[in-house]
C-alpha cells in the first residue's frame, strides 16, 4: 500500500482536517491544528508530505521519525501539530486495514470508561452555576472554567477577591457533589499565581492548570510546594523532550498533552507512559473537534494512568459548528452519565461526513483568540 494524497480542509469553529489517500482505496482521517494558527499548521502538512507520498503508511513508527527528524529544526506548536495530524490518520489507516480499533492496536483496554468532563463559563467566567446544573442533568459531575480574567504580574486583592468568589459560589451551591479544575490559562503571572493558589486553598478544585506559562515551568515545584491542589499542564508542550523537562522537574501531578498538537497518538502513547513512570496522572488536552477526541481517547483507554478526558461539547470556543456536526456515526461516541466508552469501529472509529466538510470548508474562518490589555494598556495573557 502507498500513501498517494493528502488533502486539508480547514473548518468551522477552527478545526482542521487531514485526509490521506492510498493507492488501496483506504482513507486516514486526522486533527492538526493549532487554534488560531489553522493555515500555519496547513502548510507544514503539505510540506511534511514530501515525505509521505509512496510511502507505506503501515510504517507509523518509521515515519513518525523522519517527519519529526528529517527536518534540522523541529518541535514546536506548529511543526508538531502537523505531525500529530498525519500520525492520528495513519493509525486511522492502520486499524481500517487491520479491521481493529486503534486501542486494540496498542494493546488492548486498560479500562472499560473514562470520566468525561465539560467547560463551563466561558472566557470570563459567568453564568457557572446555571451551566454546571444543566451538564448535571444528562449526566456529568465533573467541570472545567476558567480560574480568573486577565491579571497582571502584580494585581489588586478586588482582582483575588473576585476570582476566589467564582470557586467559593460553586462550592456552597455543590458542595463536594462535583469537581472542578480551575485553568488559570497562563493568564497569572508567578507572583500573582502563589497568592491566588494560596487564597483558594480551602476551596479545594480539582486541579489548576497552568499556573503559569509553560515557558515559565520551572515554578510548577515552587508553586507545588505551597499548596496541596494538584497542579495540571501540558497543551502547549509538544514532544516528549518538552515534558521530560517537566517530569524531571517535578511539582507536576497531572499532564495533559493535546492528541492534535503533541505529536500524535505515537507520541502521546510514549508521554502517557512517561508520566506514570514519575507516578503522574494523564488527563488529556482536548478543546477540539471529534477525530482529536477519538485519538485522546485511543490513548486514555489503553493508559493505566488515564484520568479523565475534556471534550468541547458547549465549550464557548465551538461557534458555528459543535463537536459531532462532521460525523456521520455520532451513536459510535458512546458517552453515557459523564463517561465515554470506548468505540469498537476500526481506526479512529469516526466516519467522517466528507461532503459536509468539503461543504464547510468554503466558509471556514480565520479564527483567533483575543487580544486583551490590562488597564494601563499592556497587553494580557488572555
Ligand atoms: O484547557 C483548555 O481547553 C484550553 O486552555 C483552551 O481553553 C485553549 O487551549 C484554547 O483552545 C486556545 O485557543
Ligand atoms: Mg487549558
Amino acid at each position: 500500500m502507498k500513501i498517494t494524497k493528502l488533502t486539508t480542509y480547514r473548518l468551522p469553529p477552527r478545526w482542521m482536517f487531514l485526509k490521506i489517500e492510498t493507492d488501496e482505496g483506504v482513507t486516514g482521517w486526522g486533527e492538526p491544528v493549532i487554534e488560531g494558527r489553522a493555515r500555519s499548521v496547513e502548510a507544514a502538512v503539505h510540506e511534511l508530505s514530501e515525505y509521505l507520498i509512496g510511502k507505506d503508511p503501515a510504517r507509523i513508527n518509521d515515519l513518525w521519525q523522519v517527519l519529526y527528524r528529517a527536518g534540522f529544526y523541529r518541535g514546536g506548536p506548529i511543526l508538531m501539530s502537523a505531525i500529530a495530524g498525519i500520525d492520528q490518520a495513519l493509525w486511522d489507516i492502520k486499524g481500517k486495514v487491520l479491521d481493529a480499533p486503534v486501542y486494540e492496536l496498542l494493546g488492548g483496554l486498560v479500562r472499560d470508561r473514562i470520566k468525561a468532563y465539560s467547560w463551563v463559563g466561558g472566557d470570563r467566567p459567568a453564568d457557572v452555576i446555571a451551566n454546571i446544573r444543566t451538564l448535571q442533568e444528562i449526566g456529568f459531575d465533573t467541570f472545567k472554567l476558567n480560574g480568573c480574567e486577565e491579571m497582571g504580574i502584580i494585581d489588586s486583592s478586588a482582582k483575588i477577591d473576585a476570582a476566589v468568589a467564582v470557586v467559593a459560589e460553586i462550592r456552597s451551591a455543590f458542595g463536594n457533589t462535583i469537581e472542578f479544575g480551575l485553568d488559570f490559562h497562563g493568564r497569572v503571572a508567578a507572583p500573582m499565581a502563589k497568592v491566588l493558589i494560596h487564597e483558594l486553598e480551602p476551596f479545594r478544585p480539582l486541579f489548576i492548570e497552568e499556573p503559569v506559562l509553560a515557558e515559565q515551568a520551572e515554578y510548577y515545584p515552587r508553586l507545588a510546594a505551597q499548596t496541596h491542589i494538584p497542579i495540571a499542564a501540558g497543551e502547549r508542550m509538544f514532544s516528549r523532550f518538552d515534558f521530560k523537562r517537566v517530569l524531571e522537574g517535578g511539582g507536576i501531578s497531572i499532564l495533559q498533552p493535546d492528541l492534535s498538537h503533541a505529536g500524535g497518538i505515537s507520541e502521546c502513547f510514549r508521554i502517557a507512559a512517561m508520566a506514570e513512570a514519575y507516578d503522574v496522572a494523564l488527563a488529556p488536552h482536548c478543546p477540539l473537534g471529534p477525530l482529536a477526541l477519538a485519538s485522546c481517547l485511543a490513548v486514555d483507554f489503553v493508559s493505566h494512568n488515564a484520568v479523565f478526558q475534556e471534550q468541547s461539547m458547549g465549550i464557548h470556543y465551538n461557534k458555528g459548528a459543535e463537536l459531532f456536526d462532521y460525523v456521520a456515526n455520532k451513536d459510535d461516541f458512546r458517552i453515557e452519565d459523564g463517561w465515554f466508552y470506548p468505540n469498537k469501529r476500526p481506526g479512529l472509529g469516526v466516519e467522517v461526513d466528507e461532503e459536509l466538510v468539503i461543504e464547510r470548508s468554503k466558509t471556514a474562518p480565520d479564527w483567533r483568540n483575543p487580544v486583551w490589555r490590562l488597564a494601563d494598556g499592556s497587553v494580557a495573557e488572555w
